[in-house]
């Protein structure tokens, strides 16, 4: 075997949104400092928001082996890439980034490089098309699939839930019990499926879409998955009777973190699409410590102006002090005239702060948070466990409604509001994470913060895992 120059080079490519790009930067930031040839192939509409609202160029000029590359998502600028429009991404890439893809792994990501051709591709696992083409054109793959444990798990089940005859959905009971996804027997009701999988006709193109997506991951070489051990290891077993190669290497934020401050590098890494509106940190110096709820729902859900006026009084009403992140997208557009939320919350004035976009991990991270008033969104529910912030779950769509159920019966981390949206209950939980079970939440949340920590650090199975990994991609670049 040819153990020349060991020069591996791995294209890493996600799925164009933001909640896949923090984590794959993360990634990609991690196997720059071990020293890999790194290309990031992001979508021109990302990468243009990227470099419009980071410092992402000059942090990444310190890695010389690390290039961005570019690729179309298939979709006009103006088109809104929010929730309710995200099956038009699948659409816009099989259409237009696949044929490019191929033909950039065809000549291996040469063209005008000087780097060593690549050697392993990182791709999303909701984008098989990219398995395909590695098969074809002979270049190792890794699937990284940005979601929970669970949630990959649950969609992978899909077809034993057919099966079984719990898909479809029958009757109106969506607190009845699933039976037929190992290792959730007795605890997940049919409200906590993943929405795509909440479904009453098999023909759903959501259903399809993921069955199908997930099903293909044994074809890849491994799986990374951005989670730890302590936090999901028995769905982790039943994974790896299908998928051996799994690697856990999360919560990656955490992870990058460590890593940095070991090389006494500076920490600071956001990945945002917007602009990080920073002036809730100078507001949140001067609030009582964990006497604020930090409300956000992520980068693409859409709330109906009902949803939010519900939202509002549940906040004001709960007397507690609140930081509301209100993306202008994530109103759904309606006719008429409107008050607008900082009008509606008039009443809490001096205690309540609003932003459009907020750097969320300093937000977590600060100690006048005390709780998180989440969608679940995998990361945002990584970055508040690794914060030890309990939090109230409010979930939208997709994995999020399985995270919401292991976040609050699992892990007992928070309290789940799902399918509900109203503000009496909103009034209620907050009152109850941030006064009732403030101190027992607090004190669970701690404890699982603390082995978060410590599976990223030396020694850790996050940690080793990531060598594993490491070693892995090395070694194919050997044999490329
Ligand atoms: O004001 C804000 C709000 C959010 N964020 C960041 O944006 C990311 C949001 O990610 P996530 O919480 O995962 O939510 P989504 O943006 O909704 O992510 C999509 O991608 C995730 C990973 O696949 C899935 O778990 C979600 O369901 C899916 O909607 C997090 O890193 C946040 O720190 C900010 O920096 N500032
Ligand atoms: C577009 C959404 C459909 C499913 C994807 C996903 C997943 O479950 O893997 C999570 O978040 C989304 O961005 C994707």
């Amino acid at each position: 075997m040819d153990q020349g120059p060991v020069s591996p080079h791995v294209l890493i490519f996600p799925f164009p949104s933001q909640g896949h790009v923090n984590s794959m930067l993360k990634l990609a930031e991690l196997l720059s400092v071990v020293g890999l040839h790194v290309t990031f192939l992001n979508s021109d509409y990302n990468q243009h928001r990227l470099f419009l609202h980071t410092d992402i160029q000059t942090r990444f000029s310190r890695y010389p082996g690390f290039r961005f590359q570019t690729i179309s998502d298939g979709l006009t600028t103006d088109h809104p890439r929010t929730g309710e429009r995200v099956m038009d991404l699948f659409e816009g890439l099989k259409a237009t980034a696949k044929p490019i893809f191929r033909e950039l792994m065809i000549s291996r990501g040469q063209g005008s490089d000087t780097r060593p051709p690549v050697s392993c591709i990182i791709a999303d696992g909701m984008m098989s098309f990219t398995i395909d083409i590695a098969n074809e054109v002979g270049i190792p793959i890794i699937s990284f699939r940005t979601v929970s444990a669970c949630s990959f798990w649950a969609y992978f089940s899909a077809l034993k839930l057919i099966e079984s005859g719990e898909l479809p959905l029958k009757g109106n009971d969506m607190d009845q019990l699933v039976t037929s996804i190992p290792g959730m027997e007795g605890f997940l009701r049919k409200r906590d499926l993943p929405s795509l999988l909440r479904v009453s006709n098999l023909d759903d193109e959501g259903l399809l879409l993921l069955t199908k997506e997930t099903q293909q991951t044994p074809r890849a070489h491994a799986l990374i998955l951005n989670t730890f051990e302590d936090l999901e290891g028995p769905i982790l077993g039943q994974i790896r009777n299908h998928c051996p190669k799994t690697y856990t290497i999360g919560p990656l934020h955490a992870h990058l973190k460590t890593r940095l401050a070991s090389e006494s590098t500076t920490s600071q890494s956001s990945n945002s699409f917007r602009q990080e509106d920073r002036s809730c940190i100078a507001w949140l110096d001067h609030q009582p410590s964990k006497s604020v709820i930090y409300v956000s729902f992520g980068s693409m859900v859409v709330i109906s102006r009902k949803q939010l006026i519900e939202f509002c009084y549940g906040l004001v009403n709960s007397s507690s002090r609140f930081l509301w992140v209100i993306r202008t997208d994530s109103l759904a557009e309606e006719d008429g005239e409107h008050q607008t939320p900082a009008e509606l919350m008039e009443g809490a004035k001096e205690r309540s702060y609003i932003v459009e976009w907020a750097p969320q991990e300093e937000v977590l991270a600060h100690p006048a948070v005390g709780g998180f008033l989440t969608h679940s969104g995998w990361n945002s529910t990584l970055e508040s466990i690794c914060a030890g912030v309990p939090m109230i779950c409010w979930p939208y769509f997709a994995d999020q409604q399985i995270n919401s159920r292991f976040v609050s019966h699992v892990w007992k981390l928070g309290s789940d509001m799902k399918d509900t949206c109203d503000r009496l209950i909103v009034e209620k939980m907050v009152r109850d994470l941030m006064e009732e079970r403030k101190d027992e939440l607090l004190k669970t949340a701690d404890m699982m913060a603390t082995r978060a920590r410590k599976c990223v650090s030396e020694g850790g199975s996050s940690y080793c895992n990531l060598s594993s990994l490491i070693e892995e991609i090395r070694l194919m670049g050997r044999l490329s």
